[in-house]
């Protein structure tokens, strides 16, 4: 039977249409696949309710390389019922904080704070808002600049030299001494003076008291806010408040608010009294968020809650982070005299062994330099840098969802056997023999991140910078240190995220050489 060319045309047609029409149902349909399985980065398997805490140790930096070592640089953990995806390597920790930088620019409260009296006033874990962006230039160009820095090279060393005097006493009356409360103390009353020491005008003010009363209040806050972050990571459980630490916390927040209430009605007093009010006075860090809080035309309105809060976050940020990292350092040169006997020829050579050594004095030293950079790889005061993606974004081409919690692990990264030769080894040669490498404090080399990097990354360095050389030198010039009950110092870090020293540096100093003699 002949079939006319018109059906030819027709059964075409119709092949042509339904092929068409298959391409893109298959299109369609892989699409809708695609779409709906994002690929998310890999992690162990997790347990109801607790999710991946059973496989976390009690110091999570570590536990979380070694869950690295296995997921690889991108892996997701569960928190009771929060996800954090763990960032461990340098060049994974490049795309975040480099590449991506701004998709993963806001941080998140850890906890505690959201509920208490300063909602919403946080600098440190605020997200990348136009509040973060207005006070983090004020910190840069007026609060933090390099010229307020050296306005207050005398306090920095006034209160040097009391730590140091104090100790010699000590010496010669053969006790010893926690150095890590003393620096703990040093580091307080540094900042203590920088931030809020601009009331002596008012007779009966003693800094030094006060400073230790406001650290008291901060760390009072601390310690409530660890006890109920751990009830926090439990979802569910945190409605209750079983133990009561909710309600301690609030106190606690209570009692420093009406602190820096007090505080800051004298420095509005003194300035109603034209105490301090030239132009040439030298302002510290409340003067100048006050004025900013005064200015009508400035950008953004920050309130008197804000301010409370920025100081109790600076105090937070800098006095624990700049002890441990000096308390490391004496810890490391203690257990290692060769490094410590090297580092005092270094000092005398360049400053001569008859003049104390000054802040002024550490450009020109550079092994002390890298004996710092070297403790600060080994135990980096912040190791977990925290971040939040605020879009949705591929990295190593695994799926970040926006709204994803995220950890980049320095403690992890800075270990790295593929970055470091013998890494686990306090090495300060390292730092003086890699020319091809700018390891600075900038965050520029992303193997190398003890103050972070980014547009988050730490803007209190260059004052730490200043502290801890100085601090150390002094410590290594002046004295010989026997430690109590011991050869080797302690170095592990305590539980948590941070990397503070879980045990104290209880030594004797003996006299090395006395830079105070016949001077009083
Ligand atoms: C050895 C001492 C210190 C160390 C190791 C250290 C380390 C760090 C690290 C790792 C971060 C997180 C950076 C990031 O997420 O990329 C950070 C943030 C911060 N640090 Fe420091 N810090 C030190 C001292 C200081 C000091 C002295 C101050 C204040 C004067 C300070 C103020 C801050 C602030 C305000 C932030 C939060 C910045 C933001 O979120 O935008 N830090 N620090």
């Amino acid at each position: 039977m002949a079939i006319d060319v018109t059906e030819y045309y027709f059964l075409f047609l119709i092949w042509l249409i339904s092929t068409v029409g298959m391409h893109f149902i298959i299109k369609s349909w892989t699409n809708s696949l695609n779409k709906q399985k994002p690929r998310p980065p890999p992690g162990p398997r997790a347990l109801p309710i607790i999710g991946h805490l059973h496989l976390l140790s009690s110091t999570l930096p570590k536990s979380l390389e070694t869950l690295a070592n296995r997921y690889g640089p991108l892996m997701q953990i569960r928190m009771g019922d929060t996800l954090f995806v763990i960032v461990s390597d340098a060049n994974t920790a490049e795309k975040v904080l480099k590449t991506h930088d701004i998709d993963f620019a806001s941080k998140y409260e850890p906890g505690p704070s959201q509920k208490l009296l300063y909602k919403g006033c946080s600098f440190i874990n605020a997200p990348y808002s136009l509040y973060w962006r207005f006070m983090k230039k004020i910190c840069v160009t007026k609060l933090f600049t390099s010229a307020q820095l050296q306005r207050f090279t005398h306090v920095r060393e006034e209160e040097r030299t009391k730590l140091l005097k104090s100790l010699i006493e000590r010496s010669e009356a053969g006790e010893p001494c926690d150095l890590s409360k003393e620096l703990e103390a040093l580091t307080s009353l540094m900042i203590y003076r920088m931030t809020m020491g601009n009331r002596s005008s008012s007779g009966d003010y003693n800094y030094s008291v006060e400073a230790v009363e406001m650290r008291g209040l901060i760390r009072n806050i601390m310690e409530c806010g660890k006890k109920y972050a751990v009830i926090e990571v439990f979802g569910p459980l945190r409605r209750f408040d079983l133990f009561g630490n909710g309600k301690r916390i609030e106190t606690a927040f209570l009692r420093y608010d009406q602190r820096l209430e007090q505080i800051i009605h004298e420095y509005e007093e003194n300035r109603m009294n034209n105490i301090i009010d030239g132009e040439n006075e030298e302002k510290d860090v409340m003067d100048i968020l006050l004025e900013t809080c005064r200015d009508s035309s400035a950008e953004v309105m920050i309130t008197k809650s804000h301010i409370k809060y920025f100081f109790m976050e600076i105090f937070m940020a800098s006095v624990d982070s700049t002890s441990t990292a000096m308390q490391s350092a004496m810890a490391e040169l203690i257990n290692r005299p060769e490094i410590f006997k090297k580092l005092r020829e270094e000092i005398n050579s360049v400053v001569g062994s008859n003049q104390l050594v000054k802040e002024s004095d550490v450009p020109n030293l550079p092994y002390l330099q890298a004996v710092l950079k070297e403790t600060l790889r080994l135990h980096p005061p912040g190791p977990m840098l925290r971040r939040t993606a605020t879009v949705d974004s591929k990295i190593n081409g695994y799926d970040i969802k926006a709204g994803t919690k995220m950890f980049v692990n320095c403690y992890a990264i800075m270990r790295d056997p593929n970055v470091w030769k013998d890494p686990e080894k306090f090495m300060p040669e390292r730092f003086l023999d890699c020319c091809d490498r700018v390891m600075d404090f900038k965050g520029q080399d992303f193997g190398y991140l003890p103050f972070g990097s980014g547009r988050r990354a730490c803007f209190g360095a260059p004052h730490a910078a200043y502290v801890i050389h100085a601090t150390v030198a002094a410590l290594v010039q002046c004295f010989d240190w026997k430690l109590e009950g011991g050869d080797k110092a302690g170095i592990d870090i305590v539980s948590g995220y941070t990397g503070a020293m879980a045990h104290p540096l209880v030594c004797y100093p003996n006299v090395n050489f006395e830079p105070f003699k016949g001077l009083d």
